[in-house]
């Protein structure tokens, strides 16, 4: 857990054992409508009651279900906005939220998006306001880039840049994801991207993802697309923070309705 002193908000997002269950809900910003998300308000309750830690969101959506959301965490998330120094961090305070979230694209020839990322740390800090970075390598159709390499590449200069926490892709083994963990300096969470074959898959990703050191994870599609989103979390909650096989947490998901 962080030294300094955001911590307080830190905690808001992650338990007492360190770790972290988020569902990454931003994706209206861009898509509208998304899958998943249509109902924006039923949407978070459903994750709510599945026992999340914290949800990321935007502004649209965490006023809309401020109720529905309770006291769980908020990660406002600022990308698709027009990025400039410190935007965001007035009202992220105001709205209570518990961290911002930026994208950033290492290693893309046009926007990288780091001088960003700095500047939003620096006036972050001096509102003691946490930031996650989510640092994805040149950007999110550039596959060929997403190495591990690359992925500890970003993670490490998100760090650098002052991210308090980072939001990773995970990749290879758990022996290879914990040099993107233990590079970074700071807590790394595992990326859920598009729907897995299975949800076991995602379970089974959760869990090494957490084998090679994670801090937990943060799972868009993979949960608000599920079945029954509320399972899923318990599911992943299960792993996360009790340490359980993907066998025994898989039995939530098979709770009959
Ligand atoms: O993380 C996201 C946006 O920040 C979207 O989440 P997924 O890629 O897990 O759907």
């Amino acid at each position: 857990m962080s030294t300094h002193w955001p911590r307080r908000r830190m905690h808001h997002v992650f338990a007492p054992d360190g770790r972290a269950v988020i569902a990454a809900m931003d994706a209206g910003i861009t898509k509208g409508v998304a899958p998943g998300l249509e109902r924006g308000r039923a949407a978070v309750k459903r994750v709510v009651d599945g026992g999340v830690d914290a949800i990321l969101a935007t502004i649209g959506l965490a006023r809309a279900a401020a109720d529905e959301l309770g006291g769980t965490g908020l990660i406002l998330a600022l990308d698709s906005e027009i990025p400039s120094a410190g935007y965001g961090v007035e009202q992220a305070v105001r709205w209570g939220a518990d961290a911002l979230e930026l994208k950033v694209f290492p290693g893309n020839p046009e926007v990288t998006k780091m001088g960003e990322l700095r500047e939003l740390c620096a006036e972050a800090d001096r509102w003691g306001m946490p930031v996650m970075a989510e640092p994805i390598p040149v950007g999110f159709k550039a596959l060929e880039a997403h190495t591990l390499a690359n992925i500890a590449h970003g993670a490490r200069v998100s760090a650098e840049a002052g991210a308090d926490f980072v939001k990773a892709q995970y990749t290879g083994t758990p022996e290879e994801y914990r040099e993107v963990v233990e590079g970074c300096l700071v807590p790394v969470l595992a990326l859920g991207g598009p729907m897995k074959p299975t949800p076991l898959h995602a379970l089974q990703m959760a869990h090494d993802a957490i084998e090679a050191g994670a801090s937990g994870i943060v799972y868009g599609r993979n949960i608000v697309e599920a079945e029954r989103p509320d399972r899923m979390v318990a599911a992943l909650v299960e792993i996360v923070h009790g340490g359980a096989s993907v066998d025994v947490a898989a039995k939530h998901l098979n709770v009959p309705l």
